[in-house]
C-alpha cells in the first residue's frame, strides 16, 4: 500500500520523531547551560504538551466524591453499571445489607465494559487509587485511604451529546433502578418517649397493594395514576409557577372501600415512603412542627379519619376552649403544613381520609386546598370482578356471575365485605356462593331495615295526627305548614 497524505508511512513517522527528540535533546542541553532551572522545567514542560501526540478519544473522570459531598455521577454509575455486565467481567464484588432486598453486584477494581448510547461506543473502567494518609502535620500515621472514580472513554467528537444526554440518562435510569430496589417506609408515631415527645418510628411498608389490585372505577383509577405522573414529572412548573411541590389528595367513603389500601397503592407506584400522622397523639404545636419537618421529601402524610380527629386548640390549652377555634384549628395546621412544604419540601404528597365528607370542615374542602377529591364508593360488577381476578384467578366469565350481578344491583356491600368472601376458599364455586349468601343476607337486612324505618314514619305521622285532631281546628295553610315543621322535627 502507498502513503497517502492522510496516512503518514512508518519510515517517514519513524524520521519524523528521530528528529523530533534530536531537537529536544539539543534544546534540552542548551537549556541545561543558559536556563535557570525552574524556568527551564516550565519550558520543558510546555514544549512537552505542544509535541505530545493526540489522542482522539477522550475521557471523564467521575471520582466518588466533590469536596465533603458524594459525586451523584459516581453513586449513579455504579448502579448504572451493574446492569452492563458482560460476559467478559472477571471480577465483581457482591454484597447484601440488612435494609436491602436484593444483592448489590458492583465492578472490581480496573474492570472494563462497554456500553453503547445511540450507537455510540462507551468505554468504562472502574478505578481505585491507595494512598497514604496524612496527619494534619504532614505525618503519615500508616493509614491508607481509597480514591475510587469511574473512567469513561469515548471519541471527543461526542463530547457535547455525551455531557448533555448519556450522562442524564445514567442519572434517570440508575433512579429508576433505586426506586424499584428500594425498600419502603411506614413512620408511625411512638408517644413513649414521655420526656422528648413523641417520634417518628419507622417499619418497612410491605402492603401489597397496587392500582392493579385495587378494585375501583377504572377511569378513576386511570385519572388517580395519571394525576400522580403529572405531578411528579412537574418540578420545572412548580418552581416556575411559584408553588410548593405538593399535592393534596381527599379520599372519602364508607369503612372498607379501600382508602388505605389505595394510600398504599400510591405509595408502591410512586415509591414513596408514608407518615402516618395521628393527630390524637400529638399534644403540642411544638410537636407538631419538629414531627412535620422531620418528614423527607419524595413522601405521603397521611391523615385518617379527618373528621374524627380530636381539635387541637383543646389540647393545647388544656381547658374547654374549643367552640370559637375549633374552625381556625384545621385550616391552622393546613397553613403549617402549607408554610413548611413551601419553604422547605419537594415533591410531598398529603392525604386525608374520611368516611364523611359532609362533616369536613370547609377549610378542607376550599378550592385549591385539596387538589383532588376521590370518592371510595360501594363494589359495583366491575369491582367484584376485578376481585374474583385478584383473588380466585377467574378471568372472563364464570357461571355464577348472573346471580350475583342480580343481587348486587339491590343492595350496597364494599369490596372489603366481598374480599373477606373470596379468601374462604380457593374453590371459585364455594367462595362465589359464599358471595351469594353474602349479598342475600344483605338485602334481606336491607330489607327489614327500610319495613322498620317506614313502620316508624307511619307510627309518628299518625302519632301526630292524633295530636293534631285534639287541637282546635285553624286555618287550612296555617295547619299543614305547622304539621309539616312537627313532623319533620320528630323526624
Ligand atoms: N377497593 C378495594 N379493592 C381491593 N380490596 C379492597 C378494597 N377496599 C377494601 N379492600 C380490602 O378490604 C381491606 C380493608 O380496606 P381498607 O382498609 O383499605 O378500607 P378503608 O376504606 O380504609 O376503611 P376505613 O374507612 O375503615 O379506614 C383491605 O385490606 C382490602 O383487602
Ligand atoms: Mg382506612
Amino acid at each position: 500500500m502507498f502513503p497517502t497524505r492522510d496516512m503518514p508511512s512508518p519510515s517517514s513517522l519513524f524520521s519524523a520523531y528521530a528528529s523530533m527528540a534530536a531537537s529536544m535533546m539539543l534544546v534540552r542541553s542548551m537549556a541545561n547551560e543558559l536556563i535557570p532551572h525552574p524556568i527551564r522545567g516550565y519550558l520543558l514542560s510546555t514544549l512537552r504538551y505542544y509535541f505530545k501526540p493526540r489522542s482522539p478519544q477522550l475521557t471523564l473522570v467521575i471520582e466518588e466524591n466533590c469536596g465533603m459531598s458524594r459525586n451523584q455521577v459516581f453513586d449513579a454509575a455504579e448502579i448504572y453499571l451493574c446492569t452492563k455486565i458482560s460476559p467478559n467481567t472477571e471480577r465483581l464484588k457482591i454484597s447484601k445489607s440488612p435494609k436491602e432486598k436484593n444483592l448489590t453486584i458492583r465492578l472490581e477494581k480496573n474492570e472494563k465494559l462497554v456500553d453503547f448510547h445511540e450507537g455510540i461506543e462507551l468505554k468504562w473502567r472502574f478505578g481505585c487509587d491507595e494512598t497514604e494518609k496524612n496527619n494534619p502535620n504532614g505525618h503519615n500515621n500508616g493509614q491508607r485511604s481509597e480514591k475510587r472514580y469511574f473512567e469513561l472513554t469515548f471519541h471527543k467528537k461526542h463530547k457535547d451529546k455525551i455531557v448533555s444526554s448519556y450522562i442524564q440518562f445514567v442519572l434517570d435510569r440508575a433512579k429508576a433502578i433505586k426506586d424499584e430496589e428500594r425498600v419502603l417506609k411506614m413512620h408511625t408515631l411512638n408517644t413513649s418517649y414521655s420526656y422528648s415527645g413523641v417520634k417518628w418510628e419507622s417499619i418497612n411498608l410491605e402492603h401489597p397493594a397496587t392500582f392493579e389490585t385495587l378494585a375501583m372505577d377504572p377511569e378513576l383509577r386511570n385519572a388517580v395514576i395519571e394525576d400522580l405522573d403529572r405531578f411528579v414529572k412537574r418540578k420545572d412548573f412548580y418552581k416556575r409557577v411559584g408553588r410548593a411541590w405538593k399535592r393534596g389528595y381527599l379520599l372519602y367513603g364508607p369503612p372498607g372501600t379501600g382508602k388505605s389500601s389505595l394510600i398504599a397503592a400510591m405509595a408502591n407506584h410512586l415509591k414513596f415512603d408514608v407518615y402516618d400522622l395521628q393527630l390524637a397523639n400529638i399534644l403540642r404545636d411544638s410537636d407538631l412542627r419538629r414531627l412535620l419537618l422531620a418528614t423527607a421529601n419524595r413522601s405521603i402524610l397521611v391523615i385518617e379519619d379527618i373528621d374524627c380527629s380530636v381539635d387541637l386548640p383543646d389540647r393545647r390549652h388544656g381547658d374547654g376552649r374549643k367552640q370559637h377555634d375549633a374552625q381556625l384549628t384545621l385550616s391552622g395546621l393546613l397553613n403549617f403544613i402549607d408554610g413548611l412544604w413551601s419553604s422547605c419540601g419537594d415533591e410531598r404528597i398529603i392525604v386525608f381520609t374520611t368516611n364523611h365528607k359532609d362533616r369536613l370542615d370547609p377549610a378542607l374542602l376550599r378550592p385549591g386546598r385539596m387538589d383532588m377529591h376521590i370518592n371510595m364508593s360501594y363494589c359495583n360488577l366491575h369491582g367484584f370482578k376485578q376481585l374474583a381476578t385478584t383473588y380466585l384467578g377467574i378471568r372472563g366469565h364464570h357461571h355464577l356471575f348472573g346471580e350475583i350481578e342480580g343481587l348486587m344491583g339491590e343492595t350496597q356491600v364494599t369490596p372489603a365485605q366481598i374480599a373477606e368472601e373470596l379468601m374462604r376458599s380457593e374453590d371459585a364455586d364455594v367462595a362465589l356462593q359464599g358471595v351469594i349468601k353474602l349479598l342475600k343476607r344483605k338485602k334481606m337486612e336491607g330489607d327489614e331495615v327500610e319495613d322498620v324505618a317506614d313502620q316508624n314514619k307511619a307510627a309518628i305521622q299518625k302519632a301526630k295526627r292524633q295530636k293534631l285532631g285534639n287541637k282546635p281546628r285553624r286555618s287550612g295553610r296555617n295547619i299543614v305548614a305547622k304539621s309539616n315543621r312537627r313532623i319533620r322535627k320528630f323526624l
